[in-house]
């Protein structure tokens, strides 16, 4: 089978990758589905032979790393020399999935041959008996176009706060986004808001009572942030609008934000007897210096966005009427750069912070998962639930 496969990626990858455009592809997010099996595997490794169009060098290259990742673990080969570039280049993609679980990658090759075969999905899914219907998110709308992938917050009439299920959702969105053949990955909001952070009734209206809620709370917390901290390819935030609480706080953990001079960016956690989250009691400091940082996590001080990137958690404003041509345009033009290169500055810049990011994850979620079963958190939420507070 290998042989096979290196057969078709040989033929299809004459020269060093080029950027390819990759068509557009709207893909709904919902409840994980069943685990690829080796049958499902298989059957994927047989369609991709029977494409009838090329899908191009960088899916190829992707389709090579998720294979060798399936079935032969980690890169455990030496980098072929700087003029084999062909080689070189299918090793660097194979050695850019790191320590990625055998079962992941071809669970993620199936996805990708899936996506390149519409047709072929649900003849997988027939063979392995596997009748899952795949519920279709409307809340995380997930596109993939000119080696962008987007992800959008679209739950307008709540301002796109964030459900338990919205959570999940976007934990799968960055685990297929980090091995899909986008060059980078954006965060953006659908209609006025950006965000307005967690939705508040997540606790309120879970089953099985509030410290139940809180213990499965901090958990579904600690993994969600951790996929940012972990997220290997640049991720980029376009802020259309205001943001609030988590929508803010993650933004420490984005490679460049970008926002209209429409958003604001507001995280009153005192307000409602919380405390910072996604690392941002670690990030902000280290962003903005700890007496901004306190204003903003203490105070609940709300920033422009004009002031948000005088503090250096924005990386460029622009005018609300021109923010979506202009943004869209550079983002295309960054991701024709070349991918791995910019994979790897960003591993770089990354590197020496993770295990601190990692600790600090840990340190904020158990704290609160306290905060949430407090007298004030649950005060300060009936409050704005009974319309009596609003921010
Ligand atoms: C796994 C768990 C992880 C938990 C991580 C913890 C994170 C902490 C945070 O994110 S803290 C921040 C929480 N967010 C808020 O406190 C915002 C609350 N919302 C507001 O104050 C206001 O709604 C507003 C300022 C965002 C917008 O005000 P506006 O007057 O413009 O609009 P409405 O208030 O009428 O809102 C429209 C409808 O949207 C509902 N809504 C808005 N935000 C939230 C929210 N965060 N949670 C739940 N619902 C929200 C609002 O209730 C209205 O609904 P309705 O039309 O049905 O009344």
């Amino acid at each position: 089978m290998a042989a096979v496969t290196w057969r078709v990626v040989r033929r299809w990858c004459p020269s060093l990758p080029q950027v390819f455009r990759f068509p557009v592809a709207q893909v709904h997010l919902g409840r994980p589905k069943m685990r690829a099996s080796q049958q499902d595997f298989e059957n994927a490794v047989n369609q991709v032979k029977l494409l009838k169009k090329d899908p191009g060098n960088q899916v190829k290259l992707q389709l090579y790393a998720l294979y060798k990742q399936a079935t032969d673990g980690p890169c455990n080969v030496s980098k072929p020399g700087v003029f084999d570039l062909v080689n070189k280049a299918k090793w660097e993609a194979w050695n850019a999935l790191g320590s990625l679980p055998k079962e992941t990658a071809r669970q993620n090759y199936v996805d990708l041959v899936s996506s390149l075969s519409p047709s072929s999905e649900a003849s997988n899914q027939g063979k392995s008996g596997a009748d899952v219907k795949v519920q279709e998110s409307k809340d995380i709308v997930v596109t993939s176009e000119d080696g962008i992938t987007k992800i959008m917050f679209n739950r307008p009439p709540k301002k796109n706060a964030i459900t338990f299920q919205m959570y999940q959702d976007i934990i799968l969105a960055l685990k297929n986004a980090s091995t899909d053949n986008s060059a980078i990955t954006v965060f953006t909001g659908a209609g006025d808001y950006y965000c307005s952070g967690n939705d508040l009734t997540n606790f309120t209206s879970a089953s099985g009572g509030m410290e139940k809620a809180a213990e499965g709370g901090a958990v579904l917390l600690r993994e969600f942030v951790n996929s940012f901290i972990d997220f290997p390819k640049p991720l980029v935030a376009v802020v259309n609008g205001p943001a609030v609480g988590i929508s803010v706080t993650l933004l420490g953990l984005f490679d460049a934000v970008y926002a209209s001079d429409k958003a604001t960016f507001h995280t009153p956690f005192s307000h409602l007897g919380q405390s910072p989250e996604a690392c941002s009691s670690y990030t902000f400091p280290k962003i903005m210096g700890s007496a901004k940082a306190t204003e903003m996590l203490l105070f609940g001080k709300k920033l422009t966005a004009r002031e948000a990137c005088a503090q250096g958690l924005v990386t460029e404003v622009f005018p609300d009427s021109t923010f979506k041509k202009e943004i869209w345009t550079r983002l295309k033009a960054y991701a024709k750069l070349p991918p791995n290169s910019m994979r790897i500055s960003k591993q770089l810049i990354r590197k020496n912070e993770k295990e601190k990011l990692h600790a600090v994850n840990a340190e904020e979620c158990s704290t609160l998962k306290e905060r949430w079963l407090s007298e004030e958190c649950i005060n300060a939420i009936m409050s704005f639930l009974s319309r009596k507070s609003k921010l």
